[in-house]
């Protein structure tokens, strides 16, 4: 296994910047999610470490080793795709052997390890078959076998769950995660989904036309949003914005909230609410606790969702969320006049 080490690196494709200045630390043995909009430069890093592309600037290192003048098939990389690229016109077995055919493995060698990676992949008794005789979750399970079977030192997925349907997918996570840590292999895992990259990633690096816009463990970065644009990426969040006077802004309705930390003064900045953590409450009343920030406002959306219910509240002309467990108590109305509050603490400034 190896850590992959990315610096300072830059693509362009003519006068656009597909990367900038992009450095991340893959840890060893990790499984790190690589997040960001269409466009953002996320299979253009990923081809770039597999050796399919190469930077214009920058260095990328694999176990330390400076891969720059390694061609890919030197590079010890599995890569899985969203299409799978299976071959259509052979066996499950030989799709899996055909990495160890090509570097010449000896044929009893190769059906004991294609044997031990069908079971990993937990694809037993299926060997014979040809890939249009499996579901999608059983293609996507031989190409992560093929991947895998030539132990490589690191594993390049690039969204090869979204051709699943939901609760494919959602099993297939699982089964992703509990091969990666048995094979304890480094893995980076391209992906749209920030819920699949907050569930499966130990971190996670966000990228935005070409940038890395923040990384680090999945809850520091929804707990702690260095920006606006990590804070609505990485989950919900509703953003105030104002004039700073230390630990607090002034919005333009004249109301104050008081953030969890101090911005410089006299600069115009925002701060971010998750919306799980805003209470909703039918009267102005007393704020209970005195950390408190308050706002009034009105239920325009109720949505049922089971376990939460989801309010649309309308503020001063603009949309803000707020998500209930449902309790069993009666919920909101629309249309119902109430108070907001939440803690200081879950106040957070942006930059
Ligand atoms: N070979 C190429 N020639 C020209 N432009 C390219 C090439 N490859 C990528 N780009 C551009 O570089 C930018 C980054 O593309 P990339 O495929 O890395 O984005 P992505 O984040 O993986 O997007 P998606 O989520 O849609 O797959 C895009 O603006 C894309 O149009």
């Amino acid at each position: 296994m190896a850590e992959v080490t990315v610096h300072g690196v830059s693509r362009f494709f003519g006068s656009h910047a597909a990367l900038q200045d992009v450095s991340i630390d893959f840890p060893d043995g990790g499984f790190y999610g690589l997040l960001g909009p269409s466009g953002s430069g996320k299979t253009t890093l990923l081809r770039m470490i597999a050796g399919f592309d190469f930077p214009d600037a920058g260095a990328i290192a694999i176990g330390g080793e400076d891969v720059a003048a390694l061609p890919v098939q030197r590079r010890r990389i599995g890569m899985v795709f969203q299409n799978y690229a299976l071959f259509p016109n052979m066996s499950v077995f030989d799709n899996i052997a055909f990495g160890l055919s090509v570097r010449g493995v000896a044929r009893k060698e190769t059906r004991d390890r294609v044997e031990k990676a069908v079971d990993l992949v937990q694809l037993s008794g299926l060997g014979a078959r040809r890939p249009h005789q499996l579901s999608g979750g059983q293609r996507q399970r031989v190409a992560l076998a093929r991947a895998i079977v030539t132990r490589p030192q690191v594993l390049l997925l690039d969204e090869p769950l979204s051709a699943l349907d939901k609760s494919l997918r959602v099993g297939m996570q699982i089964e992703l995660k509990r091969i990666q840590r048995e094979v304890g292999i480094t893995t980076i895992f391209v992906t749209h989904d920030q819920e699949e990259a907050l569930t499966m990633s130990d971190r996670i690096g966000i990228l935005r036309d070409g940038r890395l816009e923040q990384e680090g463990p999945p809850a520091e970065i929804y707990d702690n949003p260095a920006s606006e644009f990590a804070a609505t990426f990485l989950g919900d969040a509703n953003i105030f914005r104002g004039t700073v006077d230390g630990n607090t802004i002034h919005l333009a309705d004249g109301t104050c909230l008081h953030c969890r930390e101090a911005l410089p003064p006299g600069t115009r900045a925002a701060c971010a609410v998750r919306p799980e953590r805003i209470m909703i409450r039918s009267t102005a009343g007393p704020v209970e606790a005195a950390a408190m920030n308050s706002l009034p406002a009105r239920i325009t959306k109720r949505i049922f969702a089971g376990n939460s219910i989801t309010y649309l509240l309308n503020w001063q002309g603009e949309t803000l969320k707020a998500f209930a467990q449902n309790t069993g108590t009666t919920p909101f109305d629309e249309g119902a006049a109430v108070t907001l509050h939440w803690a200081v603490e879950s106040t957070i400034p942006l930059s």
